[in-house]
């Protein structure tokens, strides 16, 4: 179930900081369908998102970049369950409803990080999805995720 072009740039008009192709100043994240309900983002961090010690991520930015992965994904499976192309037609927007984040090691700042993300549970009004973050092999953050439908126009 791979894909060549990334869910965020099947989305108009998104000039989200995490994952906007819209937003020049923007982490500019890419997530990629891998599996039936799944999903994975590969993220290189920059110097100067570093945690305070210049070797290790901040935590807001780990945040963030799970924040849109999941989020996008729940767009992305929006459109898949209304049988339509991601993108297509009246716009279906997803917010976060809430993150629960548990950081359970640094990581590193030179290492991309590898963000795989699982749909666990879907309705009309809302998607739960549970979250890894892992940087050099290591699980370093897991996190579950509610995206909740807005209006399009939201
Ligand atoms: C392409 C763009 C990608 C963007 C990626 C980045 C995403 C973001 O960062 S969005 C910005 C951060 N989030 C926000 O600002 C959202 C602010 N909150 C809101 O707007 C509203 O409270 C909102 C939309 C979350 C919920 O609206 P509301 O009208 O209360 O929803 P409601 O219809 O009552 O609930 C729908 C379902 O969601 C659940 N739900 C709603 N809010 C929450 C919550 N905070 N926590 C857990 N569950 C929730 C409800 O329990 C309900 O579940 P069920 O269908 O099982 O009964």
């Amino acid at each position: 179930m791979t894909q060549e072009t990334a869910i965020q740039d099947q989305i108009q008009g998104n000039h989200c900081f995490g994952c906007g192709p819209d937003n020049d100043q923007g982490l500019h994240i890419k997530s990629y369908w891998t599996e039936k309900d799944q999903t994975r983002c590969e993220f290189f961090p920059s110097a100067h998102h570093n945690a305070g010690p210049a070797q290790y991520l901040n935590g807001g930015i780990m945040a963030t970049v799970i924040d849109c992965h999941t989020v996008c994904t729940a767009i992305a499976d929006g459109y898949l369950q209304s049988g339509r192309a991601v993108g297509s037609g009246d716009r279906i927007w997803y917010a976060t409803g809430n993150l629960d984040i548990k950081y359970l090691a640094p990581a590193r700042i030179d290492t991309p990080l590898i963000l795989e993300a699982t749909i666990t549970e879907r309705s009309p009004r809302k998607t739960v999805l549970h979250c890894n973050l892992s940087s050099d092999g290591r699980l370093c953050a897991k996190a579950e995720v509610i995206a909740v439908r807005v209006p399009g126009d939201w």
